[in-house]
């Protein structure tokens, strides 16, 4: 079974999760494109999303599925995202699509997140994927010297612009012990808008596509 056949199935098996008639919450990424193309066979269920990317708000859009701007928006039940690692606790890290800003938004406001994922995202200890760090412009350089005195190796991610207008650093070299210190001295760097370690909130169930079907992983 391929990595992509993995994801798929993680992402079908999300549809369980969309319970009320509300406002669905929907992540980014080549796993949420999948859940995207389920979401549409029950769109007539949902009253419509929220969106944590303009390519997801294409998608859905697409599919003739309402998306809310989150201000206008009191609840949402559910949010449904993928990852690039997840530990066992279920702190993960995310932002290798460069959404983790929006992405982190969404996920406070939602009552129950639900990562999806194939099997190779899950991990005993957090940063051998790079750490996506979304910086405002003015401030990258100092932003990197200020992540080279933690103890990453921060790379710029030429070319690419996040839908607020920002840059992305990737901090290489991590070997994340203590995912909620470094999520926090990571936001205290002037400049930093946010990163894309999730460990304050975690998922709260993460579905995981294996070759046996689909695993339901809870935090440990
Ligand atoms: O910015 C992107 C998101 O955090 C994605 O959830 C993450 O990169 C995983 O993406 P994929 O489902 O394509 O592996």
């Amino acid at each position: 079974m391929t990595a992509d056949e993995m994801k798929k199935q993680a992402a079908w098996s999300a549809l369980e999760y969309i319970t009320t008639d509300g406002v669905v919450g929907v992540g980014t990424g080549s796993t949420v494109n999948h859940f995207i193309d389920a979401l549409a066979t029950i769109k007539g269920r949902i009253e419509g999303a929220v969106s944590s990317s303009n390519a997801s708000t294409q998608r859905l859009k697409d599919y003739g599925i309402h998306v809310f701007d989150l201000n206008e928006v009191k609840e949402v039940a559910v949010y449904v995202d993928g990852a690039d690692e997840s530990n066992h606790n279920l702190q993960l890290v995310k932002g290798g699509g460069g959404a983790l800003t929006r992405e982190k938004i969404i996920a406070a406001v939602a009552d129950k997140f639900v990562c999806i994922a194939d099997a190779t995202k899950l991990v005993d200890v957090l940063g051998k994927f790079p750490l996506p760090v979304e910086v405002i412009p003015m401030a990258r350089s100092y932003v990197a010297r200020e992540i080279v005195k933690l103890g990453g190796q921060p790379v710029y991610r030429e070319g690419v612009i996040t839908d607020n207008h920002n840059v992305i650093l990737d901090v290489h070299g991590l070997d994340i012990m203590e995912p909620i210190k470094l999520e926090k001295k990571l936001n205290d760097i002037v400049g930093v808008v946010t990163n894309g370690l999730f460990a304050m909130r975690p998922a709260d169930v993460l579905l995981l596509g294996t070759e046996n079907g689909t695993q339901t992983v809870n935090p440990k």
